[in-house]
């Protein structure tokens, strides 16, 4: 679980694009504070500007003008957060034209994917860098090579592209993504979640319209992915994605744990980013409850009611 968020302007009409950004960061940390991270362009140049700290801890200077900006807060699955170079945003470049990438989920096919496709070896040990490189194999940042990257990974996924002309990809998986537009305001608005996006906006400029239901929700299936241009345009395409076929990964018993500590220390630091300690775990499974029973009351958000 990672929180992926964004905002892109397309009429020069917020005031504030840091306010913006800073509010969907601290909202979004609720799903990782492993690293933070955000990437925009500035004068022709992109800069991705990350850390290996939560996004309480972090000031975020957006220049006035920007377009679009976005960001990421992680929960590390695969490769340290200490080396920054293994957080998201990931830059990449295809041709002269650079472009940043933020993922939500675990790929677990990256290793294989690089020796198969004889991708440069990389520092990077993050699974979401082999995205980058499918993108970067394609010479191009389009639909297609969007489309090419999503059909080669395996395992859960959601994506975010920007590329060096201000226009956003979501490459929309099984991770999930809410996306706002307000017309009026000519600003798309996007976090991991509803409930983060409505909870870092009521803190900015863009309350008004929120409240006021002036506003449009952006409609994304898994399976599509979903451009919105510098200009506000958006335009769509699918990709076949396999739902079940993650490798590794059976839908009906989930993923395969080597012993059952694994699975409970997995499921305990989860618990944490709901607030909840490693005691309150050990409580319910002392009183019956199996780790699975545990695990699905946490994503249901009914454990107080236990
Ligand atoms: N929790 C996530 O979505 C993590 C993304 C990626 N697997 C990483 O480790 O950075």
């Amino acid at each position: 679980m990672c929180g992926l968020y964004g905002v892109l302007s397309y009429g020069n009409k917020v005031k504030d694009m840091a306010e913006i950004t800073e509010a969907l960061a601290v909202e979004s940390a609720v799903r990782g504070t492993d690293a933070t991270g955000i990437a925009y362009n500035k004068n022709g140049k992109l800069i991705v500007f990350k850390k290996s700290k939560s996004a309480y801890e972090m000031t975020f200077s957006v220049p006035k003008n920007t377009v679009a900006v976005m960001g990421h807060t992680r929960h590390a699955t695969q490769g340290t957060l200490n080396f920054n170079g293994n957080n998201h945003p990931f830059k990449g470049m295809c041709g002269d034209e650079e472009f940043a990438l933020a993922h939500n989920g675990i790929i677990c096919n990256d290793k294989k994917l690089r020796r198969e496709l004889r991708l440069p070896s990389t520092i990077i040990d993050t699974d979401s860098y082999i995205a980058v490189q499918l993108i970067e194999s394609q010479k191009k940042l389009d639909f297609k090579s969007l489309k090419y990257m999503a059909e080669e990974v395996e395992g859960s996924f959601s994506f975010s592209v920007l590329d060096s002309n201000d226009n956003l990809y979501i490459v929309k998986g099984d991770s999930p993504i809410s996306i706002l537009h307000f017309k009026k305001r000519q600003v798309y608005v996007y976090a991991s979640t509803i409930s983060i996006l409505w909870k870092a906006l009521v803190d900015t400029e863009l309350f008004r319209d929120l409240k006021c239901g002036d506003y449009e929700d952006i409609e994304i299936q898994d399976g599509e992915i979903l451009k919105i241009s510098s200009k506000g345009k958006i335009q769509k395409t699918k990709f076949d994605f396999d739902e079940y076929g993650s490798c590794g990964y059976d839908w009906r018993k989930g993923f395969e744990y080597s012993n059952a500590n694994e699975y409970v220390d997995d499921i305990k630091s989860v618990a944490q980013y709901y607030g909840y300690d490693s005691d309150e775990i050990d409580c319910l499974l002392n009183n019956g409850f199996t780790p699975e029973e545990v695990e699905e009351m946490l994503y249901a958000d009914d454990f107080l009611e236990v």
